[in-house]
């Protein structure tokens, strides 16, 4: 395995183009957020923003919509269970995040496949929290398309079958063959499986064991795919930076919240710009 260090992650994060626009940096959709669990989707929705996402749009339960705006007002909203629009919505995007705080209910259950069957092969998708338990829990099979799962441990092993205890590397690899998807194993070293190569984050501090913490991480993943040519930098780029954060708020502070990493995305980004002289 090898280690995510920060050397490699600075020469993952491009100056910007002078000649840029929104369009340049990506759209994002992030799908979530029940009645009861509209926190997970605006941390998911305000980190894939600041991570600099060109355009986002949350589909979540309408009760949040009021919330969202005033804490998010860069996000537009759709209602989570107006099928029809969320089958428009999936058609022009370049990335769908899907999961924080989604629920385990039937209903969710049907978003969940409504996205799989409109999703198509040149776009990513990532799948966490409540997306992943849902995939496990209703057998589904998955669609073709460029997949990333972000399981803690608990969610892993309802995806992959492998206790606690037996998630070894050797394991989750093979588990990561049959899923044919990236795997984030998220814990206080996350791993990354990819097809051809898997990586251990060096960062990460339990001042950061907080509700949220991966509805972040899910969001901050989505909007630097969103950016970045190359989809694994851009994964590792986001766990890297997401858990250095984590580790720089550590050194004042006993706890370290989700939104206050998400603030903090933008000037520790421009740290690791590119040739910054
Ligand atoms: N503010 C909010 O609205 C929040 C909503 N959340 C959402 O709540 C839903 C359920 O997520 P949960 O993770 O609570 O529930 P899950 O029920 O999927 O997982 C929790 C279970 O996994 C086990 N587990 C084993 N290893 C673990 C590990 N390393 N970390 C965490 N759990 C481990 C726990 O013991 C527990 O039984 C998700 O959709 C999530 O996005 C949470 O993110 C918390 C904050
Ligand atoms: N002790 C720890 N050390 C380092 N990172 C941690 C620790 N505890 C939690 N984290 C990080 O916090 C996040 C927790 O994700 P998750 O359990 O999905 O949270 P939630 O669903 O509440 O948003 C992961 O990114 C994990 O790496
Ligand atoms: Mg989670």
């Amino acid at each position: 395995m090898k280690n995510i260090t920060a050397d490699i992650v600075q020469q993952f994060i491009p100056k910007r183009k002078e000649d840029s626009y929104k369009g340049t940096y990506g759209k994002v959709l992030v799908i979530g957020g029940d009645q009861n669990m509209g926190g997970a989707i605006m941390l998911t929705a305000s980190a894939a923003v600041y991570s600099g996402a060109g355009l986002v749009t949350v589909a979540t339960d309408p009760k949040n919509h009021t919330a969202l705006h005033a804490r998010l007002p860069e996000a537009m909203v759709l209602d989570l269970w107006d099928a029809k629009s969320l089958e428009e919505q999936i058609k022009k995007v370049d990335i769908v995040v899907m999961g924080p705080g989604l629920g385990l209910s039937e209903q969710a259950a049907e978003v969940v496949e409504l996205v799989f069957q409109h999703i198509h092969k040149e776009q990513q998708l990532i799948l966490d929290g409540s997306a992943i338990s849902l995939v496990a829990q209703e057998s589904l099979s998955l669609p073709e398309t460029h997949l990333t799962f972000t399981p803690h441990a608990g969610e892993w092993k309802k995806l992959s079958g492998i206790s606690k205890e037996d998630q070894t590397v050797e394991k989750n690899k093979q588990a990561q063959k049959k899923l044919d998807a990236t795997i984030v194993l998220k814990g206080s070293r996350t791993e990354i499986y990819f097809c051809n190569d898997d990586w251990k984050n060096t960062t990460g501090n339990p001042a950061m064991a907080t509700g949220g913490m991966g509805d972040t991480l899910a969001g901050m993943i989505a909007g630097f795919t969103a950016q970045l040519p190359d989809k694994e930098q851009a994964t590792l780029a986001a766990v890297y930076l997401h858990s250095y954060i984590g580790d720089a708020l550590a050194d004042q502070q006993y706890v370290v919240l989700p939104s206050q990493i998400i603030e903090a995305i933008p000037s520790f980004m421009k740290n690791f710009e590119q040739q910054r002289l």
